[in-house]
């Protein structure tokens, strides 16, 4: 059974160069997805590190020495034939010139064109979190429009391009009025607003995508035909619901409450160690929610997650 076979843990580098371009190289025919580009990595072997892993692979591939990287994602994904956990890094700084060391070829390819290229399955998840910035804001409350006009005007300020509208206390028409305004007001500063409702939303030009709560996940209506730039995502708190949720093809998911959270005092929090487990076994990227400031950022990039989703911390800005 797939849940019972050893999973390969596997050390995967997006190599970026000083232009931005990434270094993809062609697997060989023979191997597992020959034929096909990858990222550059390998097998981690019996008890190595993972980052003399990285070292070791792209050395042995490439015949270079990394001088920094930074935890992209972690992302499982089972093959008919093999069940891999691809540990992906961004590898920012190179000693040497990359060459094909074992014969393979190599391309440095623009970011913008990775999609051109024909990549085993678990790497469109690579992709999908290539594209994605490391923190989703979840608006908080305001009374007056202006409020939060300016709020989100802060955050985007900040470096912030991925926001979801909240504000359950709005009527729906309401809300959508001002989800449309804000729409425009987002995507004009190059960001995305992720709006929540109905999945009839995701027939409107104007929606960027939709945060599905998680009793709509249990639904057995499933989302109308999307847009391939509208994001779907969801909120998920436990493994049935990550499983469902990537049942649906969402592109991301948040988990959450993974430390006690302002805005839900009364639900127990999952704790870093749950959250670590469950986010290894995703194979959608994951946004860590709940009591999440700036400092945990790191701490849920090391563990496998996207990054960080959070209202208070954003908020104020
Ligand atoms: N390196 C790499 N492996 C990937 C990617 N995507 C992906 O599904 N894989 C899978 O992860 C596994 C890692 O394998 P690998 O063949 O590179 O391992 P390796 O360098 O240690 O090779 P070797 O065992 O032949 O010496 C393979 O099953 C491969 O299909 C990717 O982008 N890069
Ligand atoms: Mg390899």
């Amino acid at each position: 059974m797939v849940e019972k076979r050893k999973v390969v843990h596997v050390a995967v580098a997006v190599i970026l160069g000083d232009d931005g371009r990434v270094l993809l190289a062609k697997r060989p025919e023979d191997k597992h997805m020959g034929g096909l580009w990858e990222f550059p990595g390998g097998k981690v072997e019996a008890g190595e590190d993972i980052k003399l892993a990285l070292n070791r692979e792209l050395r042995e591939e490439l015949d270079i020495e990394v001088s920094a990287f930074a935890p992209l994602i972690k992302i499982r994904h089972d093959y008919p034939d093999k069940s891999v956990l691809l540990d992906t890094w961004v590898v920012s700084g190179i000693q040497g010139e990359p060459k094909g060391n074992e014969g393979q070829l190599i391309q440095w390819v623009e970011k913008d064109c990775l999609n051109d290229y024909e990549f085993p399955e678990a790497n469109k998840v690579i992709l999908r979190a290539l594209q994605l910035p490391d923190r989703y804001m979840i608006t908080g409350h305001f009374e007056e429009k202006e409020t939060l006009f300016n709020r989100v005007s802060a955050a985007l300020d900040n470096g912030i391009r991925l926001i979801q509208f909240r504000a359950h206390w709005l009527e729906e028409s309401e809300y959508l009025r001002l989800a449309q305004e804000l729409s425009g007001f987002v995507k004009a500063a190059g960001g995305m607003l992720i709006i929540k409702g109905d999945f009839s939303l995701l027939l409107e030009p104007w929606c960027h995508g939709l945060h599905l709560t998680s009793p709509q996940l249990g639904l057995a209506v499933k989302p109308e035909k999307r847009h391939p730039d509208q994001l779907l995502v969801a909120s998920c708190h436990d493994e049935q619901q990550i499983q469902d949720a990537e049942a649906m093809a969402v592109d991301f998911i948040t988990l959450s409450p993974v430390k006690k959270t302002q805005s839900h005092p009364e639900t127990k929090p999952l704790g870093l160690v749950k959250a670590l487990a469950l986010t290894e076994a995703a194979k959608v990227p994951v946004f860590w929610l709940g009591g999440m400031g700036l400092d945990d950022l790191d701490i849920a990039q090391q563990r496998g997650a996207q990054g960080i989703a959070a209202i208070h911390t954003f908020w104020r800005f």
